[in-house]
């Protein structure tokens, strides 16, 4: 039974996000198409309509399109009328009952709704870093796990880069904390403009940055750290920082044993180059 539900959840997982949500949608259509066959045929005695709310917050809880969400509380109204008219539709009773069977509805995907909204912040909490809104290391890791699954199925070259700022404890001892929280989100700027669409960037420590280039050669990723150095150079100076970038390379033809494995070969590529005085790379 739980090789089934395990072998279920990974063929759901490896749908698209598209096909996940149809399936969630259609799903539980189905299962209130379900329920109102029951109800209509036990000429509502056993009142099964109650449970029309579960299938509609299933959708309001996953589904992201509004529409889909639409339809499925327009057709649970279908039902529900269509069960209540094979009873008194006029019967002041059944008019009360009605509108009640509504306000849940909707309270029940508004909930969900909610429920959904909040989720998505923890997820946001969880893996993005509060300061410069990009990556945290947790996220990063996890990246970095999914690309190496990837390389051992698909091949192709991982590279790695580790950026740590040089001058940085001065800056803010000089300058301030918020002087340096500004030299950390520019240095997030620069990141952003100089990775591919492609690339994962990310803060992983106090003043240490990763980026993740899957599919990178080592040659151009050699040629991408030597330009970011010069770049976080030059803009931290015109920006009035006395801040430059040590910045360790690691390009993996063949899939590294482990995350950690990984993330620590390219921070001994970056604390050569701190130990060659900074500001450089090398890998
Ligand atoms: N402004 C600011 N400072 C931070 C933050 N997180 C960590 N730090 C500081 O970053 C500094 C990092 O210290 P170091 O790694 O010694 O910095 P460094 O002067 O660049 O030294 P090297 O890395 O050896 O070149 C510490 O003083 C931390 O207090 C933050 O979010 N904002």
């Amino acid at each position: 039974m739980n090789r089934l539900t395990d072998a279920a959840r990974r063929a759901y997982a490896n749908l698209s996000h598209a096909r996940q949500q149809w399936l969630v949608f259609s799903g539980a259509l189905a299962v209130e198409l379900a329920i109102f066959v029951v109800d209509y045929l036990t000429g509502s005695d056993i009142r099964l309509h109650t449970l029309y709310i579960f299938p509609v917050s299933v959708i309001a809880l996953k589904c992201e399109r509004r529409w889909l969400q639409g339809v499925a509380f327009a057709m649970s109204m279908v039902f529900q009328l269509v069960t209540y008219a094979q009873e008194k539709i006029a019967s002041i009773e059944y008019i009360v009952d009605a509108s009640v069977a509504a306000l849940s509805l909707l309270v029940a995907m508004t909930l969900a709704g909610m429920a959904r909204i909040n989720h998505q912040r923890a997820i946001d909490l969880a893996t993005s870093d509060e300061l410069t809104g990009i990556a945290n290391r947790r996220a990063f890791i996890a990246a970095l796990d999914a690309e190496i699954v990837r390389q051992r199925r698909s091949g192709g070259a991982l590279s790695l880069a580790i950026i740590d700022l040089d001058g940085f404890k001065a800056l803010n001892d000089t300058r301030g904390h918020s002087a340096g929280d500004d030299a950390l989100r520019l240095l997030v700027s620069i990141l952003a403009r100089s990775v591919r669409a492609s690339d994962f960037p990310a803060r992983v420590g106090g003043d240490e940055f990763a980026v993740l280039m899957p599919g990178m050669p080592a040659g151009e990723c050699g040629h991408f750290c030597k330009q970011l150095t010069e770049e976080v150079a030059q803009r931290m100076v015109e920006s009035g920082f006395a801040i430059t970038a040590s910045i360790g390379f690691i390009c993996f033809e063949a899939p590294p044993d482990s995350s950690l494995a990984a993330v620590a070969q390219a921070d001994a590529a970056m604390y050569r180059v701190k130990e060659a005085g900074r500001r450089g790379r090398a890998g």
